[in-house]
């Protein structure tokens, strides 16, 4: 079973530059997001609108009430100017109760239709994100490893939150407003032209200016929305890098540079979230003073009307209600195209990601699932590149029996991880092929692939959760006799015993309560439960003591057993009674062998062995 690693970039060597320095969001290959051309708002929306749509009938159920809420609140007026009309002015005392219970009695009614109008649109909206976020994270576990090299943690993590938190907010308050402010409109504007033409006309100066504002200030807020998010993003992903490397950060101490860089970037932030909310915080006075002039000019006109007789007090003061209704929804219109730029900004960049290819698309349906494999590896002339431009392995040919142990040597940064990345399909092959029992891995179901190969990786992860839990990771329907016997097999049990609570102890966020050296013998039980037919090991002994390297080394012993593996040595003590050795050098095999005719062959090898065993020979 492989391992989850948490990225496919190398671990941060310590050297003088703390890692977060120079790595942000972006950066080579074919995975990169936000290069694509920007997609046009209605098609977010469209999509947004198909998430929203799920839930149809807490969406019908907000119309309904909606209309409602707003039916009632064109009421008030009329039945307002009735009262004036039929009862103030005539001085007529007889039925004025009743209209003013009616009046009350229909605000009352409005309000509670207003509060299942609110209650019912929290919960549509919190289901679509509740989907949205879903289908983001699944989607971030079907996507490549190439993806992860270019795009950090923090910033991924920005879109699954911040942005989707956006949409959120946007939905909760525009689907019921939007049809709110259009009821409105168009009911305020039949009653207006009921009431008086003229006046109506007048009132209607104001729509094309509003318009024309609203349509210009949106262009401009959605570009700031989408920059903070993007801001946002990157700040998170300097958080996040800083707080993983910590130890190195105050080890060099960088705290000053970091803070600096930091300040940087919040400043950056700080800039565009200034721009877009003076920006959009231009629409709602924009608005009010168009509708207030509007306002002004009906009451001076029907006031000169209501003066010349021409109509009465009641109408005026319906109309002036209603002049006021039909400016408001164009105000909250205009603000709710503004406040839906957010949301769109956020969808966009979450749809960003769903557009992306995941590894599985490619996989015909016939890909092969694999039954049992006796462990037969061959690579045909592989030729490999994590970016088309640097090719980084060149034709390399080897072939493995069943059972056999393969060690993979050579200088730094040689190709030796590479070789291993392609067995699993972490990263598809350029060139030649990988037959695992004579048949290409390219046709294999990749999970099925995954399934047959386990991974005992330098970086040993594991989660936060109890150790019984962190090694029932290799195979989740193993019993807790299983996973102690695969414990036992690891060397593990010695320490998992001593601890206070045993196999419940939980660990804490990357294993930081326990060694690094217990945290490679929870890897190795956590591979032995998942009982691969093919291992990768990338040996770690330089960081661990000699007693916990002792354990660690007879664990892996145990764990090849049977198995065709592939061991990456760092130290060469450990590897020579592989029954081949590759000494890889710029991307090729540079020699191949048993630790005896490489050493007779007097190359590369030899006088890497000669370096670490000098006394040896
Ligand atoms: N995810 C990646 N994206 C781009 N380039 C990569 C990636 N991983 C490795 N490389 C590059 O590929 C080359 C081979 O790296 P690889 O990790 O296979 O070397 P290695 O022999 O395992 O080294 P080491 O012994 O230091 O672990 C290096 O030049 C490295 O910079």
């Amino acid at each position: 079973m492989p391992q989850p690693t948490k990225s496919g970039i190398p671990s941060p060597s310590g050297g003088g530059v703390p890692p977060m320095m120079g790595r942000g969001p972006g950066g080579p290959g074919p995975m990169i997001m936000n290069k694509a051309k920007p997609k046009q708002a209605s098609a977010t929306l469209k999509r947004l609108w198909s998430y929203l749509n799920r839930q149809r009938w807490g969406l019908i159920t907000v119309y309904i009430s909606t209309i409602l809420s707003s039916v009632i609140a064109l009421i008030g007026p009329f039945l307002i100017g009735k009262a004036i009309d039929q009862f103030i002015m005539p001085n007529k005392h007889e039925g004025f109760l009743s209209l003013c219970l009616l009046m009350i009695g229909i605000y009352v009614l409005g309000s509670l239709v207003s509060w299942v109008q609110v209650y019912v649109m929290t919960g549509v909206s919190q289901r679509t994100v509740l989907e949205l976020r879903h289908d983001l994270f699944d989607k971030y576990q079907q996507l490549p490893l190439r993806f992860f090299d270019t795009h950090n943690t923090g910033e991924l993590m920005s879109r699954t939150t911040n942005d989707i938190e956006n949409v959120s907010n946007s939905l909760n308050q525009s689907v019921t407003q939007l049809l709110n402010s259009l009821i409105m409109l168009a009911g305020s504007l039949v009653i207006m032209l009921k009431l008086n033409v003229s006046l109506t006309l007048v009132s209607m100066i104001s729509i094309p200016l509003v318009l024309l504002a609203t349509k210009r200030i949106t262009r401009v807020t959605r570009k700031y929305f989408k920059s903070q998010q993007q801001h946002l993003g990157e700040l998170n992903g300097y958080i996040e890098e800083t707080i993983s490397g910590q130890k190195i950060v105050k080890l060099f101490r960088r705290e000053p540079v970091v803070i600096q860089q930091f300040q940087s970037i919040n400043r950056n932030l700080n800039r565009v979230g200034i721009k877009a909310q003076i920006v959009s915080g231009l629409v709602g006075p924009v608005m009010n003073m168009v509708n207030n002039l509007s306002f002004a000019l009906i009451a001076a006109i029907g006031g000169w009307m209501a003066f010349n007789g021409h109509t009465s007090v009641g109408i005026i003061v319906s109309f002036l209600n209603y002049s006021k209704q039909f400016g408001r929804p164009i105000t909250e219109l205009a603000n709710q195209f503004n406040l839906m730029q957010s949301a769109i900004a956020g969808a966009e960049r979450v749809f960003e990601v769903f557009d992306l290819k995941t590894e599985y698309e490619d996989q015909s349906s016939h890909a092969a699932k694999l039954d049992t494999v006796q462990g037969h590896v061959e690579f045909q002339q592989v030729s490999f590149g994590y970016n088309p431009a640097t090719p980084i392995l060149k034709q390399v040919s080897f072939e493995a029996a069943p059972g056999d142990m393969i060690a993979l040597v050579g200088p730094t940064g040689a190709g030796k991880t590479t070789i291993v990345n392609l067995l699993t399909r972490f990263y598809e092959i350029d060139e030649g092929d990988i037959c695992i029992d004579g048949q290409s891995i390219k046709e294999m179901d990749k999970n099925s692939l995954r399934s047959k190969v386990g991974i005992v990786l330098q970086d040993a992860y594991v989660f936060s959760g109890s150790i019984r839990e962190n090694i029932r990771f290799g195979r989740l329907d193993a019993t807790d006799q299983e996973v102690e016997a695969a414990a036992r097999l690891a060397n593990a049990d010695r320490f998992i015993i001593r601890l206070p609570e045993g196999y419940d102890t939980i660990l804490a966020a990357e294993g930081s309560n326990i060694s690094h050296g217990q945290r490679q013998l929870l890897t190795i039980a956590r591979a032995i439960l998942a009982d691969p037919a093919i291992l990768i090991l990338d040996e770690a002994t330089s960081s661990v003591d000699t007693r916990t390297e002792m354990h660690v080394q007879e664990a892996m012993k145990t764990l090849m057993k049977g198995r065709t593996s592939f061991v990456i040595a760092h130290r060469l003590s450990t590897i020579q009674d592989a029954d081949r050795i590759l000494f890889i050098r710029d991307g090729r095999i540079a020699e191949q062998g048993s630790h005896h005719e490489l050493l007779e062959a007097k190359g590369y090898y030899y006088e890497l062995y000669s370096s670490q065993f000098q006394r040896a020979i």
